[in-house]
């Protein structure tokens, strides 16, 4: 039914269910169907060329407008966190309290630098970013088909919302949820805006004040997609969620973490850069019979 599956990336620990849960939202179709999404490594590769692709902090964390020294310190603090935030091993009442030290202590590091809002567009073009391959076909189907995308991100919104502007596909079915600058009237960042999002907060709490928690609750079949076991959560008070398929991209530590993603994730992509399994479910989904 779905030709991707085959894919030697792909892994499913219970694939009759799988099955199920695909042929369910083809059968209620597009218009009950909503798209939520993580963005860094999910919708943004992982590797390019050999190395690791920037997130969206990593964009401005590594740009010509931070000192030397500011990216010094932020590189010390992604490679002290980092392997925090992925450890299997972990609890989450562990990682929390140091997620939240991490990203404050980079915010702080980046408002140091005193960033203009006007170059945040040329900083995004001269970055490595890139989004997984297929990503065109991907955002192209949901906006033909109406379906809403929801960018649900612990990344720098003004940041990812300038990568998927310059690719294009900034559709006006698409809404982000992300950690935002805020800028004084010169257009120098001065802070953050509250709430904080980081790897483990990601769901209602930080959801409930914002205009896009309403339209969530009226589409009831859901396919989420993640990087992280912190992106499980991104649907976590939808009222009435009838069914939902997680697909979860493992991009790093594959063999120490493959147990949790396919305990935790209905399908779980392996080192795969692609968008190709997640295009594929949907062409079956959307595609009138
Ligand atoms: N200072 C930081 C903080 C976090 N990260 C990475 O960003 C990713 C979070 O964004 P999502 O879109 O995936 O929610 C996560 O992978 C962190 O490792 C960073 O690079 N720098
Ligand atoms: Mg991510």
């Amino acid at each position: 039914m779905v030709p991707e599956l085959e894919k030697a990336t792909v892994r499913i620990r219970q694939p009759e269910r799988v099955r199920g849960i695909i042929r369910t939202l083809r059968e209620q179709g597009g218009a009950k169907l909503q798209v939520i999404s993580d963005f860094d490594m999910t919708l943004s590769r992982f590797g390019c060329n050999g190395r690791r692709c920037p997130t969206s902090h990593n964009i401005l964390d590594t740009s010509r407008v931070v000192s030397e020294d500011g990216r010094k310190k932020l590189k010390d603090l992604l490679h002290y966190y980092y392997p925090i935030e992925i450890d299997p091993n972990r609890t989450l009442e562990e990682k929390c309290p140091l997620m939240v030290e991490w990203w404050t202590r980079a915010h702080e590091l980046l408002v140091q630098q005193k960033i203009r809002k006007d170059d945040i567009a040329q900083i995004v073009r001269e970055s490595e970013v890139m989004l997984r391959d297929g990503f065109k076909e991907f955002f192209d189907q949901l906006h033909k088909n109406s379906v809403p995308l929801f960018i649900f991100s612990a990344g720098v919104g003004d940041v990812l919302e300038e990568i998927i502007r310059q690719a294009s596909v900034f559709y006006s079915n698409v809404n982000v949820v992300s950690n935002y600058m805020d800028f004084d009237d010169d257009g120098v960042l001065t802070h953050f805006k509250a709430p904080l999002i980081h790897t483990y907060n990601k769901n209602n709490s930080v959801l409930q004040g914002t205009d896009y928690f309403q339209q969530l609750s009226t589409r009831t079949n859901i396919i989420l997609l993640g990087d992280s076991m912190g992106d499980l959560t991104m649907a976590d008070g939808i009222p009435s969620v009838e069914n939902i398929l997680k697909i979860g991209f493992l991009n790093d530590k594959v063999e120490e973490r493959r147990g949790k993603y396919l305990e935790a994730y209905d399908i779980v992509l392996e080192s795969d850069e692609t968008l190709d399994v997640v295009n594929g479910i949907l062409r079956y989904i959307l595609t009138e019979t």
